[in-house]
């Protein structure tokens, strides 16, 4: 098997385009992450590579088999595509034990070597179940439920496994357990995968490439340390924790909040006829809260702002402060500042400071203004040299 390859997919319901001719590469042995909120087609995406939708335009080839062809017509059957599925409902045959679950691929696929060989009791172990074989699922834990899920859909070495949000039934405790057998199964196997998920946290332990959607198009597709470190656009910051956003103006001395404060963007700063409003992005770990202006790091922005609440959390307190018109939310160290929190600081006239290298800058367009060296590009084209 090599690459897996998605070109131009499409597919509406009625007048709705779902998935709007989307590219979209796995290579083999790659875990690729489809991430992005409710209903922005990952679900119908997943559905199409396994042959149980049909889509209206586009192809998808598993290496150098065409599996589905608008134009060539060509639209190979689920039961032929040999992908593995793994479901939210874990979708297990009530009425067959855990060994024939799990067998199930095995024998609709007429492996029968496989099934002498004990294929099923190995993904068993795989996934600690193998002393559940005799077990019907009425008889499992969900956690239990969901690792015999997995093993079904590896045990007959599928060129593709698809999970659609196989997590998103367990509780938080269990939801980190299965993470973690997951990704230590495509450690040891390699196995190529897409894997569907609203969840940030998931997609960054286990993708080894996000894609992330945006109305049933790609809107990012690069490793978890890229989309972390640099955003395409600030819609791609706002669904992986860069809930904090600052809109700002150029002033002949520089960038300025709407209430006046003064922000230095250093060279993450467009270049003057490049962008006159940007918008800033952060997340709360990187914004820093003090009782004066004078404490803040030298070299950050330092900003005006209100204790609107703060919750205690631990190590940390969450605190949302105002800034002129715009709500963050930032998280001040306890030992730091618990005593003083803990008292009732609603209201409380405080600064906070940032860091322009923790900052994203976006354009109007929402696309990242990205600072390379002296030369600095808005929406992927030069504009100009600092
Ligand atoms: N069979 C169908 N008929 C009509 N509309 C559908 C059908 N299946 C899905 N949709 C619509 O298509 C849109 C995308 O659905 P999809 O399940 O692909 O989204 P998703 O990104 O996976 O979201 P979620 O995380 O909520 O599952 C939704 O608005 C949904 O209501």
């Amino acid at each position: 098997m090599s690459q897996i390859r998605v070109h131009q997919l499409s597919k509406s319901y009625g007048s709705n385009t779902i998935v709007d001719e989307l590219d979209l590469t796995i290579d083999e042995g790659e875990f690729v992450v489809l991430l992005g909120p409710s209903g922005c087609g990952k679900t119908t995406t997943l559905r199409c590579l396994a042959g149980l939708e049909r889509p209206d335009g586009g192809t998808i080839s598993f290496g150098d088999r065409v599996m589905y062809d608008a134009a060539g017509r060509a639209d190979v059957p689920t039961h032929k595509r040999n992908v593995g599925m793994i479901f939210q409902s874990y979708a297990l045959w009530p009425h067959m034990k855990v060994r024939d679950n799990i067998a199930y691929p095995l024998k609709v696929r007429r492996q029968r070597e496989a099934l002498r060989s004990g294929a099923v009791e190995r993904a068993a172990e795989m996934v600690d179940c193998g002393a559940l074989l005799d077990r019907y699922p009425s008889q499992l834990s969900g956690g239990q439920q969901q690792r015999v899920a997995v093993a079904r859909g590896l045990v007959s070495e599928p060129d593709l496994v698809l999970f659609d949000e196989p997590l998103s039934n367990l509780d938080a405790r269990l939801r980190d357990q299965v993470r973690t057998q997951i990704h230590q199964l495509h450690q040891r196997l390699r196995f190529s995968a897409v894997f569907v998920t609203h969840d940030q946290s998931e997609a960054f332990a286990l993708g080894d490439r996000l894609a992330i959607m945006k109305d049933g198009k790609l809107e990012q597709f690069a490793t978890p340390q890229r989309v972390f470190e640099e955003p395409s656009s600030d819609y791609v910051a706002a669904f992986i924790g860069m809930g904090n956003r600052l809109d700002l103006v150029r002033h002949a001395d520089g960038w300025r909040t709407g209430s006046g404060a003064a922000i230095d963007l250093g060279d993450r700063s467009p270049v003057r006829g490049g962008a006159d409003e940007v918008t800033l992005r952060l997340r709360s770990a990187d914004l820093h809260l003090h009782r004066a202006a004078a404490d803040a790091p030298a070299g950050s922005s330092v900003l005006p702002a209100t204790v609107v609440t703060t919750e205690f959390g631990g190590r940390h307190h969450d605190v949302l402060v105002d800034v002129g018109d715009a709500r963050l939310s930032l998280q001040a160290d306890t030992r730091e500042h618990g005593a003083w929190l803990s008292a009732g600081a609603e209201g409380a006239e405080v600064f906070v400071s940032f860091r322009s290298s923790d900052a994203r800058v976006f354009g109007p367009d929402g696309r990242a203004v990205e600072a390379l060296g002296s030369q600095v590009t808005i929406s992927g084209s030069p504009v100009g040299t600092l």
